[in-house]
């Protein structure tokens, strides 16, 4: 099977600042990938390199086996696009952009069916640059999935959607990639990556840290559990009986004074076994699985 995106060692400097440095990077096609990051660690560049919008230093990327920069246009043809900062046509209507889109693409249809699956319908006669960002934002959605595109990628999606529309932005990539498409999206709200994401790629600082399952990710972070225990009289003594237990991996109190700590599965009994040795009045404790944000901080340690 071919690759949906493959980069081949590509580096982008701006003067000094090496902006995505040596990144080998394998989105498989049919996959839902969640590109993850603070901000400035690279991912809109790594975008811009991919689309063709900015030229690697060095390196190259294949979207689908073709080169994007040689073969751009034929690239770009398996793409359908939510950039970064982009620009509405103020005077033209939603329906007159996403017709504009159509036509671009060579696809017949009725505009008003993307426009209603981005909910912005009752808008469709209206100037785009009268529109709210949420709803520019899912015009250029409703643009982005012309035609069933191969390939949809999305730079940071959801940013500027209400609740609701983060929550449609996310039932529309699980639709597309039912119907088949690969999707690839920035961003750094990690509930979004975890809800639909099959795999995460996290960059930090220019290079990709980690790229897995979140199911991996865990795994390879280790602690894979949290457990949370409620204490009648927390106190430091507490904390150190719990760190000093086989198989525990960080301890520490929460706001509302609960030991937080990660563990191995095995070591969770331990640990509260430890407790009540040392003389702890455990009221409660249950346990979590570690989110992807617990991972993010774990690979993006040492970042401002
Ligand atoms: N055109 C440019 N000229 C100079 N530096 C740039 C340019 N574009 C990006 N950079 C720098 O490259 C680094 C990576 O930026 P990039 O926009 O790729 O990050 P990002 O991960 O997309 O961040 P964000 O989440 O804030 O969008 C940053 O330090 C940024 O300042």
């Amino acid at each position: 099977m071919t690759d949906a995106i493959r980069t081949h060692e590509v580096t982008k400097r701006y003067g000094d600042l090496t902006a995505v440095d040596r990144l080998d990077l394998t989105v498989e096609e049919g996959e839902v990938f969640g590109f993850l990051g603070h901000n400035g660690a690279g991912k809109s560049t790594t975008i811009n390199m991919l689309l063709d919008f900015a030229r690697p230093t060095e390196g190259r990327i294949e979207v689908f086996g073709i080169d994007s920069r040689e073969d751009s246009v034929a690239a770009r043809e398996h793409m359908g696009v939510l950039p970064e900062g982009y620009g509405v046509y103020e005077g033209l209507t939603g329906r007159e952009h996403v017709r504009f889109a159509m036509e671009s693409k060579g696809v017949g249809g009725d505009p008003m069916d993307l426009l209603d699956r981005v909910n912005i319908a009752d808008a469709a006669d209206r100037k785009a640059g009268g529109y709210s960002k949420g709803m520019a934002q899912r015009m250029v959605l409703a643009m982005a999935l012309v035609g069933e595109p191969d390939l949809l990628v999305l730079d940071e999606p959801t940013t500027g959607l209400d609740p609701g529309g983060a929550k449609a932005m996310r039932e529309i990539i699980l639709a597309e990639n039912e119907r088949g498409a690969t999707v690839f999206f920035s961003s750094h709200i990690l509930e979004q990556v975890e809800a639909v994401a099959d795999r995460v790629g996290i960059m930090h600082e220019g290079r990709l840290a980690a790229v897995d399952t979140i199911e991996g990710l865990r795994e390879t972070a280790g602690g894979g559990t949290k457990l949370l225990v409620t204490l009648a009289n927390p106190s430091a003594d507490h904390a150190e009986a719990v760190a000093a237990t086989d198989g525990v991996d960080s301890v520490r109190f929460d706001d509302e004074e609960r030991l937080v700590v990660t563990c191995s599965d095995a070591a969770k009994l331990d640990a509260v076994v430890a407790l009540r040795d040392v003389g702890a009045d455990v009221l409660d404790f249950s346990t979590e699985e570690s989110s992807l944000e617990d991972l993010f901080v774990e690979y993006t340690r040492g970042d401002a």
